[in-house]
């Protein structure tokens, strides 16, 4: 699968959250919403409504990124409401099937996060179950946050789960993905790459994308997975 690239609107202007969505509509795949709760996570950022508004108002399929504590009760309205992907955390999901199954029937891409220090192993019987694995490279909660090498042997580890099973499913990482980091996280395993400030931190975000796009695509083509 060829790799994608997924600005997180987090480092976005949210005054301006339409306009700066279109400024990399169309470089990006995905556009990566940020939904926080002030629980799960210590910060609080936007909800359904927000994004049921940017859904009117975006070309591009929204990969929601639920960093709140009750996804089981949130999750399937979001796929319901149009998301592409919906992503729930591990760590707070308390029927996490059922949960991942719900969003499928409601026609969104089902994925499962991992916080940095919970192993992929022990996820291995819900690879059948879910589209895309996220796995968090900073502590969630924040963007503009150092990117943490300690997870790259888990990256290659759930590339080797994926392939092992022969499943279609997406390694997505998400956290501190830059032009200098990129290359480490498509070497790895990973071919859905999350990023933020490096996107809307530059002078030209669409021209960033295609930077990162290119970048993955090389160290992809000489990756040994
Ligand atoms: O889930 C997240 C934080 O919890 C964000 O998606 C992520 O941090 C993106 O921002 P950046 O690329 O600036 O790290
Ligand atoms: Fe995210």
């Amino acid at each position: 699968m060829a790799p994608q690239i997924a600005p997180s609107i987090l480092s976005a202007d949210f005054a301006r959250l339409a306009e700066d969505v279109e400024r990399i509509a169309r470089s990006a795949d995905w556009v990566h919403v940020d939904v926080m709760d002030n629980h799960f996570v210590p910060n609080l950022t936007l909800g359904l409504p927000i994004v049921e508004a940017l859904l009117r108002n975006s070309a591009l399929p929204l990969d929601c990124h639920l960093m709140i504590e009750d996804p089981d009760r949130w999750a399937p309205q979001y796929a319901e409401a149009g998301a592409g992907s919906v992503t729930i955390h591990a760590e707070a999901a308390k029927a996490p099937i059922r949960t991942l199954r719900a969003i499928r029937a409601a026609g969104a891409r089902a994925g499962l996060g991992v916080n940095p220090a919970t192993p992929v192993d022990g996820f291995e019987d819900l690879l059948g179950e879910i589209d895309m694995l996220l796995l968090m490279t900073v502590e969630p909660g924040f963007g503009g946050q150092k990117f943490l090498d300690v997870v790259l042997p888990k990256v290659r580890r759930a590339r080797e789960l994926i392939k092992g099973r022969d499943l279609p499913v997406w390694l997505q990482v998400d956290g501190g993905v830059s032009a200098e980091t990129i290359e480490r996280c498509a070497e790895a395993g990973a071919d859905v790459f999350v990023a933020g400030s490096a996107v809307y931190g530059a002078d030209d975000p669409a021209e960033a994308v295609r930077r990162l796009r290119a970048q993955a695509e090389e160290a992809t083509a000489k990756a040994d997975w």
